[in-house]
């Protein structure tokens, strides 16, 4: 009897620690697990089988369950870990009499309390971070609920209200601030952007966003942009002024970029300029490269824009590039642009090429005969493949781009003495225009010297003025070495001498120009010009000495009257 007695709460206690929620582990004397519940085992993911009659370090390695048999004293709480989950235990000696004979430890899996935990702190850490930011915001920001009811109210919505905070948080919002319509966003969801609201007769311009958490309004968020209209008109004026200087600096840019001149531009009624014009007129029609030869300061970039303004890519940019003025290290990326990191130095987000600028356009690369043999091998590329490459990139960008190149050097010598590609040579002179030197176009010196003393004076502000005769003359007779530009120059440097007169006298030259320059000053000229500038010379000068008496001049020049008559045409007369 006392044997089944026994049994029966042996086995009633088993029961009930097996169902028990927290897990059980016992040990004997040496620390040998004896016994492991059905919660334990699952808890800390191990069958009993295999630990019963095991080590308890086995089961749990860095257990310390032995202490409470050398102490004879409980332990609660005490926290342990097993397969990345948290546990805490109360541990306690078992007793035979005064003897301990094991111990034994109940435990709960605390991880999930754990993590919850930190996410309470963190989530009441951020609301008070969100809380601060918004009670202190200079902003005047409200916040209400799915019922329109205030939450939240920073410091200065509430000051200028004349409100504590007790007096706006669990309030209706209407209650609080006059026509508001926050709670009608917090119902509809509909966000209300720039509204005019009236508050204590100020008229303001408000923002109000419902707050959607998984697709369901839980309430709005309201701030007022501008705390006055007129702080809004301030606004608003500025950014009118913004955008109105951004039009500005547009348009520059597109002038900027745009071809200047027109073939109008191009003064001239020599034989050579007409044709040239015409040709140059027939060329920019079509699409092919264009050369322009000719000395410095012929208008070689003159005809470049006028052709482009021509053509049928007026339009588009006239994108200029001097190959002479930048160094031929950087004139690659100038041309072609560059990635971002290409090279130490290089813009952020990279910087985009001149040819990238042009397209649809034209560009003029002036100066050609100064680019290096590298860059000319780079540049036929493009021309053969009509698409260009970014320095440090790896893809490539197709570009319609018009080329017209000019020099004032001997591009064919530059070829024969191997200093010139041959093969960029023949694409680029598909049309080759030559610019006559001034001295070749005597008949447009007074022509030119008008137009430009009138260009002159409308820049620098100074009444019209006009150019004696004389100097017209000192003027038709100089050889013009650097050409249109050295006319140009000479004239403004007379402009600026200018006093109170309003005309150009001889006194106003520089005295290379008065004094007469001819072959003896060492001025080398080629034959031609040389003999029609000392023919021009001698003409004028019998003209002088009988008082512009042509017949009698013709006579002691012993030539025909006729013959007289052609040659003042030709020197502009
Ligand atoms: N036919 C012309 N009519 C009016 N102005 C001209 C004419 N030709 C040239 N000019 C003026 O002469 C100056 C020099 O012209 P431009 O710069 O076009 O010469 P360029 O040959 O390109 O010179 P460079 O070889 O030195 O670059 C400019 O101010 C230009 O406006």
């Amino acid at each position: 009897m006392k044997h089944t007695e026994n049994a029966y709460v042996y086995n009633t206690l088993k029961t009930l620690i097996d169902i028990c929620d927290e897990g059980i582990v016992a040990i004997d004397r040496d620390e040998n697990v004896t016994y492991l519940n059905n919660t334990a085992a699952a808890m800390l993911g191990v069958e009993a089988k295999d630990y019963i009659g095991n080590k308890m370090k086995n089961l749990i390695e860095d257990t310390t369950l032995y202490r409470v048999m050398k102490t004879k004293k409980p332990e609660k709480d005490v926290h342990f870990s097993k397969n990345n989950r948290d546990f805490i235990a109360y541990r306690m000696p078992i007793f035979n009499g005064e003897e301990v004979i094991g111990a034994l430890a109940v435990f709960k899996d605390i991880t999930d309390y754990n993590r919850m935990d930190k996410e309470l702190i963190n989530e009441r850490e951020h609301s008070k971070i969100l809380e601060t930011i918004f009670e202190t915001a200079y902003d005047w920001v409200v916040l209400v609920d799915k019922d329109g009811v205030v939450t939240m109210m920073s410091q200065t919505y509430l000051d200028f209200l004349g409100l504590k905070k007790e007096d706006a948080v669990g309030r209706h919002v209407t209650e609080v601030i006059p026509n508001t319509r926050m709670h009608i966003v917090a119902k509809t969801g509909k966000s209300e952007i720039g509204e005019i609201q009236e508050i204590k007769s100020n008229h303001m311009i408000a923002t109000r966003l419902p707050i959607v958490i998984d697709g369901k309004v839980i309430g709005a968020v309201g701030k007022v942009n501008f705390k006055d209209i007129s702080d809004f008109n301030t606004m608003a004026k500025k950014v009118f002024n913004m955008e109105k200087e951004l039009e500005y600096y547009r348009d520059e840019l597109k002038k900027e970029r745009a071809g200047k001149y027109s073939f109008e531009s191009i003064v001239g009624v020599s034989s050579g300029i007409v044709k040239l014009k015409s040709m140059s007129q027939k060329v920019a029609k079509r699409s092919s490269n264009v050369l322009i030869l000719g000395e410095s300061g012929t208008g070689k970039e003159l005809f470049a824009h006028a052709i482009h303004n021509f053509s049928m890519r007026a339009n588009g940019p006239f994108i200029k590039v001097n190959c002479a003025a930048i160094p031929s290290e950087l004139l690659e990326s100038e041309l072609f642009g560059y990635e971002e990191g290409a090279f130490t130095g290089a813009k952020k987000g990279g910087k985009i090429g001149k040819f990238e600028l042009a397209d649809k356009g034209s560009i003029f690369l002036d100066e050609i005969g100064d680019m290096d043999m590298k860059m000319q091998a780079k540049l036929l590329r493009v021309l053969q493949e009509k698409e260009i490459e970014r320095v440090g990139g790896n893809t490539t960008k197709a570009i319609d781009v018009r080329i017209i190149a000019a020099t004032n050097k001997k591009l064919d010598k530059m070829v024969e003495e191997g200093k010139f590609r041959e093969d960029l040579y023949y694409r680029l002179n598909v049309v080759t225009l030559n610019i006559p030197p001034l001295r070749e176009r005597v008949q447009d010196i007074k022509l030119l010297a008008k137009y430009l003393v009138d260009k002159l004076c409308h820049n620098m502000g100074i009444i019209v003025t006009n150019i004696s005769e004389e100097v017209m003359r000192y003027l038709t007779n100089y050889s013009w070495p650097g050409n249109i530009r050295e006319l140009e120059n000479v004239l403004e440097r007379a402009l600026n001498l200018l006093d109170k007169e309003t005309i150009i006298e001889s006194h106003h030259l520089p005295t290379k120009i008065v004094e007469n320059v001819s072959v003896s000053n060492g001025n080398i000229e080629d034959l031609q010009s040389t003999l029609a500038r000392m023919e021009k010379e001698i003409i004028l000068k019998c003209l002088k000495s009988v008082n512009g008496n042509k017949k009698e001049a013709a006579k002691r020049l012993n030539i025909s009257r006729t013959s007289l008559y052609q040659k003042l045409e030709k020197y502009g007369y």
